[in-house]
């Protein structure tokens, strides 16, 4: 029987993960157990870094980004002999089962956890909304209405100096936050990893524009497709007279209060992670999948991968020109 569970945050911080800590610390305890917080990740696990929850010591945290627990990508985890420290530190700690908020990667490890014998459940936290399991991983929204908000500024600069302006977004593997911003501040191109596009196509498309009198555009570029960079010495070299500029939100993305649907996601998928385990449920990934809230097994997980709308790509740059 479950008595005690363990809760971490692991790899890039997302807003969300504090309301997620709260909702599961306090459904927890409500349903009885106790709750012990493994500060920065995988790495709190193997060097025993730990404190105690209280319904108190989770208070004033549902609307701050970052991560209370604070996190980390820990090396040694990777290690056969780390994942060995931390099982037997959950061991001698007593904490029979651990819950983990993080992205695709912390999931792989926590399975790797489960395999060693504890129970594990994950609760996908990651800007880049790209985990299998789920359509919607705590952080993405925000970022997306970080995103938005920066380019409706960068817009105000670009349209008053007909230039265009390249905006290059975070997503190493996957295309949503860069898809999903440029649909709703239209951009003119949006470039994802999951799309090849030649640098030569990126800037016939913005001839085109400028031939329709267009003499300002929104480039959102996901960094895993193409860097900025790259973007724009492309462009200076080829179209000077497009006065390109480049803009890199970087961890402005990461940062600050979650907005509704990630506080509010974080205490729904929180609520499921506690009673999925109390019903015996164990090494599985919490999800939204078809608006509802699921736990999928981890041995299961590759069934329900999400990729960027196809649809959405095409209208995005269909309604762009
Ligand atoms: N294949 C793996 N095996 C064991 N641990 C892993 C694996 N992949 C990731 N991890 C652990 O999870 C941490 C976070 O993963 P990372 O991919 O950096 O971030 P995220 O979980 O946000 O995607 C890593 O630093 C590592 O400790
Ligand atoms: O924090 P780091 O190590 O600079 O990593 C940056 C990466 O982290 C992210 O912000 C979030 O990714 P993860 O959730 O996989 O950690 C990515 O979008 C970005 O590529
Ligand atoms: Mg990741």
């Amino acid at each position: 029987m479950i008595k005690k569970i363990g809760i971490l945050t692991s790899g890039g911080d997302a807003p969300g993960m504090n309301a997620a800590i709260r909702g599961v610390t306090r459904y927890a305890m409500y349903k009885g157990l106790t709750v012990e917080g493994i500060l920065r990740g995988y790495d709190g696990l193997i060097h025993g870094d730990s404190t105690a929850l209280t319904r108190r010591s989770v208070g004033g945290i549902i609307h701050r980004g970052g991560t209370l627990l604070k996190t980390a990508r820990s090396e040694e985890f990777r290690t056969e002999e780390g994942r060995q420290k931390a099982y037997e530190w959950l061991q001698k700690n007593h904490i029979d089962a651990l819950v983990v908020i993080g992205g695709d990667g912390s999931m792989k490890g926590a399975e790797k956890l489960s395999a060693l014998g504890i129970p594990t459940i994950t609760i996908p936290g990651t800007i880049d909304n790209d985990m299998p399991g789920t359509e919607y991983t705590l952080g993405y929204d925000t970022a997306v209405n970080t995103v938005l908000e920066a380019v409706n500024r960068i817009r105000d600069t670009a349209s008053s100096h007909d230039r265009v302006a390249i905006v290059e977004v975070m997503g190493r593997h996957a295309g949503f936050i860069a898809l999903e911003s440029g649909m709703a501040c239209g951009a003119e191109i949006v470039l994802v990893p999951e799309k090849k596009v030649t640098l030569k196509e990126v800037a016939d498309h913005l001839v085109e524009s400028h031939k329709q009198w267009k003499m300002s555009s929104i480039v959102i570029v996901a960094e895993g497709a193409v860097s900025g960079c790259d973007v724009l010495t492309y462009m200076k070299q080829h179209h000077p007279e497009m006065n390109p500029s480049l803009t890199v939100l970087g961890y402005l993305q990461r940062g600050g209060a979650p907005s509704a649907r990630d506080a509010k996601m974080a205490g729904l998928f929180a609520q499921k992670a506690v009673d999925y385990l109390l019903s015996g449920g164990k090494d599985a990934v919490i999800g939204s999948i078809h608006d509802k809230i699921v736990a999928t097994p981890y041995t299961e997980v590759d069934k329900y991968k999400f990729t960027i709308d196809e649809n959405e790509y095409d209208l995005v740059h269909a309604l762009g020109t």
